[in-house]
């Protein structure tokens, strides 16, 4: 009978180096990936470099000492390090009550020397089950502590349909499969997320974690402990082990948002994070290997912050192997009112109302506005539609643009006072009404900006 084998990494340690070569040769039809020590100095190092499902541990070392203290040490080390590695012991005839000391100290099963092939099999393979389920759980119980939700998957659906969009998506799909680092760049609310969720969910990880970290909202006192994790007792408040983000995306996909956020002594430890593909929790000093997919996003001009050596350019080709720009809606007008009928579809539906479409003029107005926030802008400007209208179609009334004054500033027109009318228009927009910070941005004060507004009757 053929099968296949199960995707495992089962780690072997003995002192003879005959028993090495049996225990492989009689799982070897059964599991993928075998790593095997006669030093058990080397433990360690081996099972924090990689993801161990199953450690098969010799209970005696040096030939003449039984007693076992050797294997219970090694055990106790493997807990400590990963705790999800199923550990299985080998013991010789006769040291039965050393087995059950074991397995009081955490190991799962044990297995007698000369072993059966087959019970030997059902033993490896029992514990490859337990360890996926428990690592599923951790990661689990760290995202729930993390309230992140991003571990329940959804599939978001992608709208558009103009070449901008088309191109986009294409790019997606041929990307999205292998595991090439992606850099998405798009302003603010271009979908950004989705894409990069879709990326996850289009991939061979799709069923293991895809974590999200805003780069733009972590504190950078935090930056280290929340993205490597950190030992107990590492700094005050380090009352127990954590895990960092890096760690819990294990086997997934880590997106890192807003990446041009990251001042620059933290980018060059991202890189060597990324470099070496291992983290070091704080206050440790093992080194863990991180099987991670990574993905970031940025709106900002990330090519001029290099220019301008904001942004260290051996971090950027590390980090764009494959660049994906989303473009901004004003851009791909023939979308607008596709992604508008969704949201409308959808919003009617949350909101339990029957609303047909959209007058022609507010579609033409829709089309027509320069949409600063996107997506996400049009998604709350229907959201609100739908909230406040009383008719069967959404009209003009039921729409707020927050620009409806304002001309983009259009070089044909050079007259002064026009042009301080728009720019002080825009600076309205950019800073949603927020006076102080617009004029902050326009230079001048916000005495002097609210003189203005009398004067331009804004
Ligand atoms: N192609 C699309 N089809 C349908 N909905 C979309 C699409 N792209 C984005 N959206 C929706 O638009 C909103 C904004 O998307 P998203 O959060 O991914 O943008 P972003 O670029 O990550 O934004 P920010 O930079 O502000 O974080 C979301 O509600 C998302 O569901």
């Amino acid at each position: 009978m053929h099968m296949r084998k199960k995707e495992a990494t089962i780690l072997l340690v003995d002192d003879d180096d005959d028993i090495l070569f049996s225990a492989r040769l009689s799982l070897k039809k059964h599991f993928t990936k075998f790593i095997t020590t006669n030093n058990p100095k080397t433990i360690l190092n081996l099972i924090a470099s990689e993801t161990v499902d199953v450690a098969l541990l010799d209970m005696n070392y040096h030939r003449g000492f039984e007693d076992g203290k050797e294997g219970l040490y090694w055990l106790k080390q493997i807990k400590e390090i990963s705790p999800e590695t199923t550990i299985l012991l080998m013991t010789a005839f006769g040291s039965v009550n050393l087995a059950v000391e074991a397995i009081k100290q955490g190991a799962s099963d044990f297995v007698l020397k000369p072993w059966d092939t087959e019970k030997l099999y059902a033993s490896v393979l029992a514990g490859v089950e337990l360890a996926r389920s428990k690592r599923k759980n951790t990661q689990l119980e760290a995202i729930q502590n993390n309230k992140n939700k991003d571990f329940l998957q959804k599939t978001e659906h992608l709208i558009g349909k103009s070449p901008a969009m088309t191109k986009a998506i294409s790019m997606l799909q041929k990307v999205a499969p292998t595991d090439a680092n992606i850099l998405i760049l798009g302003e603010n609310g271009t979908g950004k997320y989705v894409f990069a969720k879709e990326i996850h969910l289009q991939s061979h990880r799709k069923n293991q974690p895809f974590i999200h970290v805003d780069l733009g909202a972590l504190n950078e006192n935090l930056f280290e402990s929340e993205l490597f994790g950190y030992a107990k007792g590492a700094f005050t408040d380090a009352n127990k082990d954590s895990i960092g983000r890096f760690e819990l995306a294990k086997g997934g996909t880590i997106f890192l948002d807003e990446i041009g956020n990251l001042p620059l002594h933290l980018q060059s430890k991202l890189l060597t994070v990324i470099q070496n593909r291992k983290v070091t929790r704080l206050g440790e000093a093992i080194e863990r290997a991180i099987d991670v997919r990574i993905i970031c996003a940025t709106n900002a001009d990330i090519h001029k912050m290099v220019e301008d050596q904001n942004f260290r350019q051996d971090l950027l080709y590390r980090i764009n192997t494959i660049e994906l720009n989303l473009p901004a809606l004003r851009d791909r007008k023939e979308d607008i009112l596709l992604l508008a009928m969704h949201f409308l579809k959808q919003m009617s539906a949350k909101y339990r109302k029957t609303i047909q479409g959209f007058t022609k003029e507010v579609i033409q107005r829709l089309e027509a506005y320069h949409w600063p926030g996107n997506i996400r802008e049009l998604e709350h400007m229907v959201e609100r539609a739908v909230i406040i209208t009383e008719g069967q179609e959404l009209g003009t009334d039921d729409f707020y643009f927050s620009t409806d004054k304002s001309t983009p500033i259009a070089t044909d027109n050079l007259n002064l006072e026009a042009t301080e009318k728009a720019l002080i228009q825009s600076a309205l927009d950019k800073h949603q009404g927020n006076m102080s910070r617009a004029a902050k941005d326009l230079g001048i004060t916000r005495t002097a900006l609210y003189r203005r507004l009398d004067k331009h009757q804004l």
